[in-house]
């Protein structure tokens, strides 16, 4: 398995309703006029979370519709606070929807028990944070088997050894935590994430405490897994550059799915955002939906 940049996605560029946007201008884009997605390995109907109540009840996701191909890279992007942790814990069952349904690999999830969750969460999903989350009395190589260890599953070296090899942590499967770089850390957290061969991987800001070049790296690698072992990964993010490595960005705003992009590159990226975000802007002023435009190919 190698190692991928991100995708020169100069050629790729839609925004909303899959058309090229340099002309068309898409009005207040929605979740109805999104490409379609054949297979999707995550999907969420009128999808809606209120925390609180009363004066504090806060909004987080209002009624999203969304498709998650399998086989993909999909990044989630939005301003802070726009319900980009929401939907992906809702998504992984970590939290329960207050309405709509999701469904993960072809199975409901949004009624199942909390015991339902576990199991679910432990068999077919795989978990990467920002705090990469490794328990610090095992080793590296403790840690990566640690998902099948608890669901009393066998290790399959081979996949093991492809992981570790690909990962570069051949040479530190014996160190804890704590002698470990960030970057490895997060490393064996994706490995981890991997083993068990997991229906979607989710992270969560994967790359939010490490530099650019193990940023990179963690970035190349896990749109390695889904381009040579067919993985479907998950990533919220607020950094472009992270985006880049995506086949197809995602945009939330106020817990609304406004717009997405095809093979995204950095550029295009913020070129959305800025439009994205000035379009959001016009539209509390004037209190009216109005046109984006989304950045040309
Ligand atoms: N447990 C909670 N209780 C109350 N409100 C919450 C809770 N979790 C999130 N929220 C609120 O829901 C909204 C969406 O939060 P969320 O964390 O999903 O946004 P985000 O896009 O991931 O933000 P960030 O980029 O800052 O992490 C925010 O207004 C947040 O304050």
């Amino acid at each position: 398995m190698g190692k991928h940049r991100a995708p020169d996605g100069t050629d790729g560029a839609d925004v909303g309703d899959g058309r090229a946007t340099d002309t068309a201008h898409a009005t207040a884009l929605v979740t109805e006029r999104f490409a379609p997605v054949g297979d999707a390995i995550a999907s969420a109907r009128g999808l809606t979370k209120v925390y609180g109540t009363g004066e504090t009840m806060v909004r987080a996701l209002d009624g999203v519709d969304v498709d998650l191909a399998r086989g993909e890279l999909t990044a989630i992007m939005g301003p802070s606070g726009s319900g980009k942790s929401t939907l992906m814990h809702c998504l992984a069952g970590l939290d329960s929807p207050t309405d709509g349904t999701i469904e993960v690999d072809g199975v409901e999830i949004s009624r199942m028990s909390q015991r339902q969750l576990t199991k679910l969460r432990r068999t077919r999903i795989g978990f990467v944070f920002q705090a990469y989350n490794l328990v610090p009395t095992l080793t590296a190589a403790e840690n990566i088997t640690l998902p099948l260890d608890i669901a009393r599953r066998p290790v399959d070296r081979e996949r093991f050894d492809t992981i570790v090899r690909t990962l570069e942590l051949t040479d530190r499967l014996h160190h804890r935590p704590s002698e470990l770089s960030g970057g490895q850390q997060q490393r064996v957290a994706c490995a981890r994430a991997l083993i068990a061969a997991p229906s979607v991987v989710f992270a969560d800001e994967p790359t939010g405490n490490l530099d650019s070049t193990a940023a990179a790296e963690v970035l190349g690698f896990l749109r390695s897994s889904v381009e040579e072992l067919g993985q479907s990964v998950v990533m919220v993010t607020h950094e472009p550059t992270a985006a880049a490595y995506a086949h197809r960005a995602l945009f939330l705003a106020d817990g609304r799915l406004e717009a997405e992009m095809r093979d995204p590159d950095a550029d295009t990226i913020l070129d959305a955002l800025r439009e994205l975000g000035a379009a959001r802007e016009e539209r509390r002023t004037a209190g009216t939906p109005v046109a984006v435009t989304g950045p040309g190919r």
